[in-house]
């Protein structure tokens, strides 16, 4: 990896994972969250039992951030992936780059990314901030969808040099921390009027788990809720099959014939935690929660009154509200990215009932017409890098030699302005 090789920020809802093109993980992952001092400059720096010399870098983000919310105001600075609040941004991309990165923005190429919609001003506003605050060498605002689709196809798997433009199509699944979204896309470009929006996603299962454990009486304590809930998701939440068949294997009693006791089934588990401020231990039983949380996917009326779209009704009807000569491929190369797509299983669940909505329209065409039509197979896919998608896809990009001749360099900026960055294609004309 070169000393001055690109850097790639993916700013995401939950977290921003950041770090080195050409790598396959981020070297850093933090809330995206900032605390930014009330009584500006009174705080000490930890390292150094001193104040901050310059009061307006009294600001703390990520999990600092959340260690200082009593003395500063925490800031959450994306919400359903946009940025809401600019000037707390710029505060967190100058830690991130000074701090976490450790680097001299001026003489690395940044990837940024955005969600799919974003609009023009939001790029400019972006290119603002880097090339004028932070000087950098050149910036690239890709895709979210876009990316973590090109990190499927270029991944640790694929061979980058057979990859052609056209490879660019599917239907990205990304569903992060705050919010899900069913993107199509076609060559490399996002179906924009096609993009399906649901506002449940890791945040809301989190939550509902949370709630589930209290109205069964475990010992939660509100210190950690949230952290608890988040971790019982993350370590033993699946999607199951079939919910009524789900309760009944939790509900199956066997025989131990050593002790000649009744137990329970195996399903049930046991979580321990350490509490943070008192460090005692405790021990919380997971029951049910472990498959009924991931089920929001598949029955959202579990945990939202209003929103009752099944996931696969939702990837169903976007990709049938697109042209007729990309649905077949849309279909055939669904791509999860996200955290909240890892749940053990999602992919089958998905394929199964996004296949049943396909082959059910199908047959009903055979029965109108009397022709049967070619079968179309669905197919969603796992990968190794599905957690952060987005950032590897940048990362690949950063690391290919044609990013060069597709990265906004500084002299543009100088010579046009920000209306440079409102086009970001990830080939140059002529690939
Ligand atoms: N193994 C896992 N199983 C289930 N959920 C997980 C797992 N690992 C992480 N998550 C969840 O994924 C979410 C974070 O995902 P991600 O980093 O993709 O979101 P984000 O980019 O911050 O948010 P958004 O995409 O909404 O902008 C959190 O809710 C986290 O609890």
């Amino acid at each position: 990896m070169s000393q001055f090789s690109t850097v790639v920020i993916d700013n995401g809802t939950g977290y921003t994972k950041m770090g080195y093109a050409g790598n396959m993980e981020p070297s850093y992952i933090i809330p995206t969250v900032l605390a930014d001092a009330i009584n500006k400059g009174t705080t000490k720096v930890a390292s150094q039992n001193q104040k901050f010399e310059n009061p307006e870098l009294d600001f703390f983000i990520g999990d600092d951030a959340f260690a200082h919310q009593k003395s500063h105001n925490l800031q959450y600075i994306i919400r359903s992936g946009q940025i809401e609040n600019w000037e707390a941004m710029e505060k967190f991309w100058h830690r991130a780059i000074y701090s976490q990165l450790r680097c001299e923005p001026e003489e690395h190429r940044f990837i940024l990314t955005e969600p799919p919609l974003n609009t023009p001003e939001n790029r400019e506003q972006m290119a603002e901030i880097m090339f004028e605050t932070f000087n950098v060498k050149g910036l690239f605002i890709g895709v979210q969808a876009t990316l973590a689709l090109y990190a499927q196809i270029c991944g640790p798997q694929s061979d980058v040099k057979s990859f052609s433009k056209g490879d660019l199509t599917g239907t990205v699944i990304d569903s992060g921390d705050g919010v899900t979204h069913v993107f199509p896309v076609s060559d490399g470009f996002v179906i924009g009027s096609c993009v399906k929006h649901i506002p449940l996603a890791g945040k809301d299962i989190t939550k509902f788990i949370l709630q589930q454990l209290r109205d069964r009486g475990e010992p939660v304590p509100a210190d950690d809720a949230m952290d608890i809930a988040q971790k019982v998701k993350e370590r033993f939440g699946y999607v199951c099959k079939d919910v009524v068949k789900e309760y009944k294997k939790f509900d199956e009693k066997t025989l131990d014939e050593s002790t000649g006791k009744i137990v329970q089934s195996n399903k049930f588990k046991k979580y321990v935690h350490k509490q943070t401020m008192t460090g005692a231990t405790f021990e919380i039983d997971i029951g049910y929660e472990r498959f009924l949380g991931p089920e929001m996917f598949f029955h959202p009326e579990f945990i939202h009154n209003d929103w009752r779209s099944p996931l696969d009704e939702i990837v169903d009807n976007s990709i049938q509200s697109c042209p007729i000569d990309t649905r077949r491929k849309l279909y055939e190369n669904i791509v999860l990215s996200g955290g909240s797509t890892l749940f053990k299983d999602f992919d089958q669940r998905l394929n199964k009932q996004v296949q049943q909505r396909v082959d059910d329209r199908l047959k009903q065409y055979e029965t109108l017409t009397g022709q049967a039509p070619k079968p179309i197979k669905v197919n969603v896919s796992q990968n190794m890098v599905q957690r952060y998608a987005v950032w590897f896809g940048g990362s690949v990009l950063g690391s290919q030699e044609h990013f060069q001749k597709v990265c906004h360099s500084r002299e543009d900026y100088m010579e046009r302005g920000p209306s440079i960055c409102r086009h970001n294609p990830l080939f140059p004309q002529g690939f």
